[in-house]
């Protein structure tokens, strides 16, 4: 279980916070939507949960544990948003081994499994692959690490209807495994698929029920 608590982050140089009183929960198997506007602080949160920034105040905790960003660098998986812009391997093989040389063949089949990729050559450069196909193969990349909660920054964005529909199937049936957040600017398709959602304004974040996004977007 996630539990955030008034996080707050302030940076020096702004003469307001980022993102303000933030409290949010989510169990395990549950997908979790933050729906804002360029600018509102989405990027800036997921930041804060996967340990590349720190929060200025407040606590977040996975169970009883506290999380610092040491703990959340470990802990979660980010996938960035258009994340083929910075795949480094020449192959899939390589990108899935990056950082992890011991992992074994198995374990990799199973990461691509998940996410519907696993009928593919280990020799393919991700290069090569569609665009939802390497939006996959990021999702695979962190699937590998086993982390407790995936986070994902605009994951259908720039791709074409039916490599979103797609895209939200695999996340659909990742949910029944991992714990996922989702920020996008676009709820519609991804509402469907959530257990939970919030909108978030200039750094405040509110509950909505998910239905009012599928409403609003049908
Ligand atoms: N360390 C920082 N110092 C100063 N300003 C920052 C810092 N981090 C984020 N910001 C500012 O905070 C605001 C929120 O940025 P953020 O990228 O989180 O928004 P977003 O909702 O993800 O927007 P987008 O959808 O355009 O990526 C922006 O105005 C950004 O410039």
């Amino acid at each position: 279980m996630l539990h955030l608590r008034d996080v707050s982050y302030h940076p020096a140089a702004t003469p307001s916070p980022i993102l303000k009183d933030i409290s949010l929960d989510m169990a395990p198997q549950q997908l979790g939507l933050i729906v804002g506007p360029s600018g509102s602080g989405k990027s800036t949160l997921l930041e804060i949960l996967s340990g590349l920034a720190k929060k200025t105040s407040g606590t977040i905790r996975w169970r009883d544990q506290d999380l610092n960003p040491e703990y959340l660098r470990e802990l979660a998986g980010l996938v960035f948003q258009f994340p083929e812009r910075h795949f480094c391997g020449s192959t899939i093989l390589e990108e899935l081994r990056l950082g992890h040389p011991e992992l074994s063949r198995d374990r990799l089949h199973h990461a691509l499994q998940e996410v519907g990729l696993d009928h593919l050559s280990l020799g393919t450069s991700p290069r090569d692959l569609s665009g939802g196909q390497q939006r996959r193969l990021a999702l695979a990349v962190q699937l590998i690490r086993q982390p407790f909660l995936l986070l994902l920054d605009e994951p259908t964005a720039g791709l074409d209807w039916s490599m979103r529909q797609q895209l939200v199937s695999v996340l659909a049936r990742l949910k029944q495994d991992w714990c996922l957040l989702v920020v996008s600017h676009d709820a519609s398709e991804l509402a469907a698929i959530a257990d939970r959602c919030w909108t978030l304004h200039h750094g405040q974040l509110q509950s909505v029920e998910p239905s009012l996004f599928i409403t609003a977007s049908a």
